[in-house]
């Protein structure tokens, strides 16, 4: 009747419109009696007064009324008892007979369930008959309205149980988190279920309205828990659900960044997940796109020039201080690249950045070091933070001893600054996969060897070891725990006003002569750092701009000890070993 909301300025064209109703509809009615029916129901005067109520109470909502007191029934029971003694006099008589009226009382009644807000039908007690001997059972009770209890159940044929089926996501049942999968019911209201069918059931429990109470044994715990899956990702893209055309529903849709955890809630879908932020407070699950439906969309629109070119020139040399080798540095004069990566770089499936299905890890106290690995362009500072760590704890962080086929030199001694070896045992050990990265330069090879990794890591240290990103598909494994620190580039500005006096080593003599960065040298430092983390960013855990060099070191440090001591998210496959 949206008339009546037009409010108390039109009062009489209400009125007339409903008093002009029963000739109006005259002609639609045939009946003599419909017809009296009609007119007596429109100049009812409680209708009148009911319009007028209705009118009033809309007045108030719009100041949103707050109650004085909500216990007037107690306040009406102790002034009557107060009163009740006094002297009669015709006033007090008089009151004490109105406040004792049944609908007076049911008025305030009334009134205090509205101010107290308790619309919830109460729970009665818990029943004293609760047999001790069956400390199994559950005695859950469910306020039920209109709404179905969101659950299927079903006879076990071996044991004759009546079971729970099925529970459907979201409906009341779901959002009790009291029943789940696999409980078996034992009694509804205090009826036995255990002789009766489940469509006799199910019409106990249609019927039931208010309170019911459930008598159910738990089941089995693994049945429980299948109800929240327990998988996490780590998302290895950035999602907006905003800018993407295919989500069949934008508001449903769950944003997120590379690097959050998500717990994926549902894989019914095969092309839309149900999945949750991890830690987040807010309980509901948003869709994301599947990991296989993501993987399609990426391999069609993955466009050639986002792999990673070598640079052109570099005008740096090994130095003596190096020891783990950074690959794909070219040769001035040769413009070949330097080192080689030991797989091809050809794109493959598993380089697709979807979802990495992750797990909460943390490293027991004396158990074998996570490998740290490092990765950055040329000159942003990758051996000075190495250096650095190295020298505020030599007993706990360690570097690994390169290998190389050139001649050992006078000064140098065997393992110390090199492990000398022939060219062809070097060649056979390439051949053997036996090095993290390997290259050739000045016609000699040099290399970091798996086996330089282990001996770092086997004396319980860590281990720094500083790669091209290409090389660190390879050392993903269970048994070096990766974990990536990407070293990034400040802005030009802070480039040029940090770098001031900052050396580089030059190649042009075999010397390692140091010459000032140039601003080519900074321009090309960050061009290789924005390549670096568009297309290997996925495979960073860490990152750490090398602006002030005292702050890049303690953020080094402090992410460091939290490797060691924190729980952090790894693949679920290194934890399988
Ligand atoms: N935050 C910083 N502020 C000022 N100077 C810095 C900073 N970080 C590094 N440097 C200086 O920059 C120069 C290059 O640093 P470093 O040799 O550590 O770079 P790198 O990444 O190891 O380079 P390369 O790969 O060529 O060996 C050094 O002189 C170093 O002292």
């Amino acid at each position: 009747m949206p008339a009546l909301a037009s409010g108390a300025g039109n009062d009489s064209g209400l009125y007339e419109l409903l008093s002009t109703l029963p000739s109006q509809l005259h002609t639609h009615v045939q009946s003599q009696e419909d017809r009296a029916f009609l007119r007596n129901m429109f100049t009812e005067k409680s209708l009148y007064s009911l319009f007028k109520i209705h009118e009033r109470l809309q007045h108030y909502e719009d100041r949103s009324p707050a109650p004085v007191l909500d216990s007037a029934g107690s306040l009406v029971t102790d002034l009557s008892k107060e009163l009740h003694g006094r002297s009669a006099s015709g006033e007090i008589g008089e009151l004490l007979r109105l406040l004792a009226k049944p609908h007076i009382k049911s008025l305030l009644s009334v009134h205090d369930t509205v101010a107290q807000k308790s619309y919830d039908p109460e729970l009665p007690p818990l029943p004293d008959d609760i047999d001790d001997d069956e400390d199994s059972v559950k005695i859950i009770r469910l306020v039920k309205n209109k709404e179905p209890l969101g659950a299927t159940i079903k006879r076990d044929d071996q044991t004759g149980a009546i079971l729970v089926a099925r529970i459907m996501r979201g409906g009341a049942a779901d959002r009790s988190g009291l029943i789940h999968v696999g409980d078996e019911l034992r009694e509804v209201n205090g009826i036995p279920v255990d002789d009766k069918k489940p469509d006799e059931i199910i019409h106990i429990l249609a019927k039931s309205q208010g309170a019911i109470t459930f008598k159910i044994v738990p089941g089995s715990k693994d049945e429980a828990q299948s109800k929240e899956p327990k998988m996490f990702v780590r998302t290895l893209f950035d999602y907006d659900p905003a800018e993407d055309k295919a989500i069949p529903c934008k508001e449903a849709g769950l944003a997120f960044k590379r690097g959050d955890i998500l717990q994926i809630m549902s894989q019914d879908d095969p092309t839309w997940w149900q999945a949750k932020q991890n830690g987040h407070a807010n309980p509901r699950a948003g869709l994301v796109p599947s990991k296989q439906f993501q993987e399609r969309r990426l391999a069609l629109n993955r466009p050639a020039a986002h792999v990673l070119q070598p640079r052109k020139t570099s005008n740096r040399r090994l130095s003596g201080f190096r020891r783990s080798f950074r690959l794909s540095r070219r040769d001035k004069k040769t413009n070949k690249s330097m080192y080689e990566c030991k797989k091809s770089d050809q794109y493959d499936m598993a380089d697709v950045p979807t979802y990495e299905e992750v797990t909460a890890h943390r490293r027991q106290s004396g158990a074998k070091h996570r490998l740290v690995v490092l990765v950055g362009p040329t000159g942003v500072g990758l051996n000075e933070l190495k250096r650095k760590l190295l020298i505020s704890d030599p007993q706990h962080f360690s570097v690994t001893v390169p290998h190389t086929s050139r001649p050992k030199r006078n000064q140098e001694g065997e393992g110390v600054e090199y492990h000398f070896i022939s060219k062809s045992i070097f060649e056979t050990d390439i051949h053997n996969n036996k090095f993290v990265e390997h290259g050739e330069y000045k016609g000699n090879y040099y290399g970091t060897s798996l086996d330089s990794v282990h001996s770092v890591l086997s004396k319980n240290k860590v281990c720094l070891l500083d790669v091209q990103p290409h090389t660190i598909k390879h050392l993903r494994t269970a048994d070096f725990k990766p974990y990536v620190i990407f070293i990034k580039p400040p802005s030009i500005e802070r480039l040029r006003e940090t770098r001031r006096s900052a050396k580089v080593i030059s190649d042009k003599d075999d010397k390692g002569s140091a010459k000032s960065f140039s601003g080519e040298d900074f321009l090309e430092m960050i061009s290789t750092a924005q390549q670096m983390e568009s297309q290997y960013g996925h495979l960073f855990e860490k990152v750490i701009i090398n602006d002030d060099l005292t702050t890049a070191f303690g953020e080094l440090k402090t992410a460091l000890k939290k490797v060691e001591t924190e729980t952090h998210w790894v693949p679920i496959s290194w934890t399988h070993s």
